[in-house]
């Protein structure tokens, strides 16, 4: 019998087939699968037909109904295993097949396919173009290296005419995909052994070896980012008929690595920018450590915000497809776990008190006391040093060090500090209320004082805005050792201003951290122009122990240049972003794959409105809507954490929103935390803008931000 493997490529098209056109896929899949390869050339039905004129002699097409046809990479070296690329109307299937060339990687080992008809096409003009220029992208590197890293002569010959990163940009779908990702690393002034290591050695089987450029399939069994092997009739059932989604079977070499690596000797971290996968690696690690764990253990799966924990439910259900194992994990918020893990210790939990109600105490204490600190400061220092270090007593207090803290406190000072934080404690205690982070913190004192751990593994996504106490709650909940911790996070999207030192926590991850640099989710054109944001900031990373950066941060995908829209008044910005959202849906976007944000509730009361006016139903993102409840998204910048649309409108981006004074400390206050507040404003209006699939429009009404890019 043949085998059937399926290429990623395939799938964008058959998403969007009509139903017919499907269950025509289906039947000619299946007979793959019935029939041998003998019986398969002969089949009338299928009629498996060779492509005039082909850059692949491998290329054939097969009918899938009268106006649709497949196109497969047929084995003609005694092999069994049919690879289908793409289905596409009867009469342009021929010219996609012919131009097609499916090449073996001579470094790792992976089947590629190239564009070679327009390479070939387009490279004798660029390689006049490149003579005139003075210098050339990969001028600093020999052939002998590019060669070493998998660059074949085709494809060299090519490289060497490309002037810049955009042009090597434009040859995204033309170039064999390991050789275009390794000559993007070099493009970026990675070094040839950088790369070896980043992207060869991820997919260069540990065992290779000789090179056999027509051994098709072994180089289809080494390709598990771009093709899959089905290896039985209910697979291929399972893959065709459930709705498919590419992360649940396509992982990155670089995600794949860390999701699925057997062991790690203590707490792993993997970080990278926006919609790179950290959460999709989150999941299959906790696949990976169910499959492994006895049957008696649990996981704790954890995320910042209950909408994104009841996303994590949905999509762990679909990738494990097995109810049993689902129930050995517990996905839950850090702040749920802790009410939870104190419920069940104390037996009692207390009312919470929330941020306006906290506020209000600050303000009452410094008044009552006469202090010169506004009552922002005041509780910034009680959450980012007295619970950040679990400060229990006055004179731990005047000798702590005051980490992130800009302005200098003396004794005299810090002893009038502490008595407002001792009656902000005790103020609480009388109403018989505590904050979140004293829950927390409650929580950690419990898990520590007992022997239990409730969980074998925890796994944490969305880690980069966890305060220090909602971390010991979670190095309280596992028992230190191998694969206690799976930490995914990006300091970049840090909007809560929580800052720490794992290593100072218990969590040390030194020697186990990985970086995801490929973007999935948005176009190179929205990644690029959401970048300019976040412009020459340094940013702390995840773990607190140095610095980190985008570099090397990229998307495969293209698509519209972001619209930055300015408006005399607000009637005509809230007028426009109506008319926005009508020519998104005009054009077939779903509503539900739409959302209008903006930084107030005030200013999306009056979307709300507009839109109804015009007929647009919506839905608030704070009410939990789930994929059934139809309705355009409004959310405010912060509920926008860790979500993805495929059109996103951010309004109202003007100069005293971004950045908004009050949540800024002034710069003669305390020069270090103006600097952190100032870096999250960025970073708010950057997650907000990252989570646009195809299209992003950003406007405002008077004076822009000053954070928006001044060119287009
Ligand atoms: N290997 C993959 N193949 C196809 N799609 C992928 C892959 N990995 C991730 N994706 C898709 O990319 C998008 C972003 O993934 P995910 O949400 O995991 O990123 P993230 O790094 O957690 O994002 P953020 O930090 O911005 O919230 C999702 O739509 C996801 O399904």
């Amino acid at each position: 019998m043949p085998q059937l493997a399926f290429a990623n490529t395939f799938w964008d098209k058959y998403e969007q087939l009509e139903k017919p056109v499907r269950a025509g896929v289906r039947k000619a899949m299946k007979k793959f699968q019935q029939l041998s390869v003998a019986e398969l050339h002969a089949d009338k039905g299928l009629h498996l037909e060779s492509v005039e004129k082909a850059a692949d002699r491998r290329m054939r097409t097969i009918r899938i109904t009268d106006f649709w046809r497949g196109v497969v990479l047929a084995p003609d070296d005694g092999s069994d295993t049919f690879l289908l690329v793409n289905v596409v109307p009867h009469d342009k299937a021929y010219e996609w097949a012919a131009k097609r060339l499916y090449t073996i990687n001579s470094a790792t080992r992976g089947l590629e396919v190239r564009n070679a008809v327009v390479i070939e096409q387009l490279t004798p003009v660029l390689e006049h173009k490149a003579a005139q220029a003075s210098a050339r992208l990969f001028d600093g590197l020999s052939d002998a290296s590019l060669s070493r890293l998998g660059i074949d002569d085709g494809t060299l010959r090519a490289a060497r005419t490309i002037l810049d990163k955009p042009q090597l940009e434009a040859f995204a779908s033309l170039f064999p995909e390991d050789q275009f990702e390794v000559l993007q690393f070099l493009a970026e002034g990675y070094d040839e052994d950088t790369v070896w290591r980043e992207v060869v050695a991820l997919r260069r089987p540990a065992d290779a070896g000789p090179y056999d450029p027509d051994d098709l399939s072994s180089a289809i069994a080494n390709t598990h980012s771009r093709i899959t092997v089905v290896t039985g009739a209910e697979e291929l059932e399972d893959i065709l008929t459930k709705p498919f989604a590419a992360w649940r079977i396509f992982l990155h070499p670089a995600q794949r690595r860390v999701a699925y690596r057997a062991t790690f000797g203590g707490p792993a971290q993997v970080s990278g920018g926006p919609g790179t996968g950290k959460t999709v690696v989150a999941l299959h690690r906790v696949k990976h450590l169910l499959q492994r764990s006895p049957r008696t253990s649990r996981i704790l799966l954890t995320t910042y915000t209950t909408a994104l924990a009841q996303s994590l439910r949905e999509n762990l259900a679909l990738l494990l497809e097995d109810d049993a194992l689902l129930r050995h994990v517990d996905i839950t918020t850090v702040d749920a776990l802790a009410r939870d893990v104190v419920r069940r210790l104390r037996g009692s939990v207390p009312r919470l008190c929330d941020d306006a109600d906290e506020r209000f105490r600050w303000r009452k204490i410094r008044q009552s006391l006469a202090l010169d600190w506004s009552e922002q400061f005041l509780s910034q220092e009680y959450r980012h040093v007295v619970l950040a270090q679990s400060i229990g007593t006055e004179d731990e207090y005047l000798r702590a060090v005051r980490r992130g803290r800009g302005s200098a406190l003396g004794p005299v000072k810090r002893v009038q500090v502490w008595r407002a934080v001792k009656m902000f404690e005790e103020g609480l205690r009388k109403d018989g209320k505590c904050t979140y982070l004293q829950l927390c913190a409650e929580a950690a004192r419990l898990l520590n004082r007992t022997a239990e751990t409730p969980y074998a593994h925890v796994v944490v996504d969305e880690a980069q805005d966890l305060h220090p106490v909602q971390w010991r709650v979670l190095r309280g909940a596992v028992t230190p050792g191998p694969d206690d911790l799976f930490i995914t996070g990006d300091p970049h999207q840090r909007i809560y201003d929580s800052r720490v030192s794992l290593g100072s926590l218990g969590i040390p991850v030194a020697g186990r951290s990985s970086r995801l640099r490929i973007n999935y989710r948005s176009t190179e054109e929205i990644l690029r122009w959401a970048a300019q944001l976040m412009q020459e900031e340094t940013v702390e990373s995840l773990s607190g122990d140095g610095l980190d950066s985008l570099a090397g941060y990229r998307s495969l995908l293209h698509g519209h240049r972001p619209s930055l829209a300015d408006f005399s008044r607000e009637e005509a910005e809230l007028t426009a972003v109506v008319e926005k959202v009508r020519s998104w849906v005009a054009g077939g976007v779903a509503p539900t794959d739409i959302a209008v944000t903006a930084r107030f509730h005030q200013t999306l009361d009056k979307v709300r409105a507009r839109m109804e006016r015009a007929g647009l139903p919506v839905v608030m993102v704070k009410d939990g809507p789930t994929h059934q409840d139809d309705g355009l998204r409004l959310a405010t910048l912060h509920a926008m954490k860790g979500l993805e649309f495929r059109c996103v409108a951010v309004i109202g981006v003007t100069a005293g929103a971004f950045p908004f004074p009050p949540a800024v400390t002034p710069l003669d206050v305390d020069p270090m935390q103006h600097r952190t507040d100032m870096l999250t404003e960025r970073c708010l209006l950057f997650v907000a803008c990252t989570r646009a699939r195809e299209e992003l429009h950003v406007s405002h009404s008077g004076k822009g931000s000053r954070f928006l890019p001044s060119e287009q």
